[in-house]
């Protein structure tokens, strides 16, 4: 069974239009959890524009299914320039106190809309893997936001991560536009076999929706957990978030 992990930060963004808890965070994730969500995702970022520090926090205190916190280890804290939000601590300060189930490391620059890329490993395999060494040591899953790329899947598993996230927007472009579905689906399906022959679990996400999701989900081996924000809350608006994160579980196959 493919696990659903819901992505909070657009939950955040909202909040953050307002000095006050309106929507709050720690209650949408229990609306999913309560609808049959399997986990929460929130990725932090340095400007804390949707996702604060605090969220981390706060969610870590309720939550009983699986944390899993996505960011760029490389972060360092950053002074916060809203009254009354505290500081961001830098990605690996934060993630070594909350302890979550699961952390993604991705290789955020500073001035990006969104993730827009896989790692590196070929230039940052040799600073990930320690950060991969570390994270485990403290009972955390790891896990490497990669593209579908054959030769950077093998690397990751030199980085010693249990899992690796696939960077999906090529396959929701491709669906989206209509063009190159088959040869982009494919590469995701060669993606996660490379993958189970490393002996990596495999996790995938970015703009995964209720349109996209059946054939990937039904198509691509061993997947094991889909993180989707944008689009299902977006689709909460429309439907409801219960039924949404009902609806997303059905695209699943479940
Ligand atoms: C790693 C990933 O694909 C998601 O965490 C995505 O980046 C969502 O982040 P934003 O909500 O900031 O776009
Ligand atoms: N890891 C991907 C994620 O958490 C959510 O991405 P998106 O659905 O907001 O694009």
């Amino acid at each position: 069974m493919i696990a659903l992990s819901v992505n909070l930060n657009k939950i955040a963004l909202i909040r953050n239009s307002r000095d006050t808890t309106n929507p709050s965070v720690p209650e949408h994730a229990q609306m999913c959890i309560d609808a049959g969500a399997d986990g929460i995702t929130v990725h932090p970022r340095p400007d804390q524009r949707h996702i604060r520090a605090q969220d981390c926090f706060d969610l870590a205190a309720m939550l009983e299914v699986e944390f899993n916190i996505e960011g760029n280890p490389f972060t360092a804290a950053r002074k916060s320039e809203r009254p009354g939000v505290s500081d961001y601590p830098g990605f690996m300060e934060l993630v070594r106190e909350i302890r979550p189930a699961q952390v993604t490391l991705v290789p955020d620059g500073d001035g990006q809309l969104t993730s827009d890329h896989g790692f590196d490993l070929k230039k940052d395999g040799d600073r990930v893997a320690p950060l991969v060494a570390e994270l485990q040591s403290l009972g955390i899953r790891t896990s490497l936001f990669m593209d579908p790329d054959e030769e950077q899947i093998r690397l990751a598993a030199q980085t010693g991560t249990q899992r690796i996230e696939l960077y999906t927007e090529s396959y929701a472009h491709a669906v989206k536009t209509g063009e190159q579905v088959e040869e982009t689906l494919a590469r995701f399906v060669r993606a996660g076999e490379v993958a189970a022959e490393e002996g990596l679990g495999l996790n995938a996400g970015h703009d995964l929706d209720l349109h996209n999701l059946p054939r990937f989900a039904a198509e691509v081996p061993a997947l094991l957990e889909v993180s989707i924000g944008h689009a299902l809350t977006v689709d909460a608006i429309r439907m409801g978030l219960a039924t949404t994160v009902a609806a997303y579980q059905r695209a699943l196959g479940k």
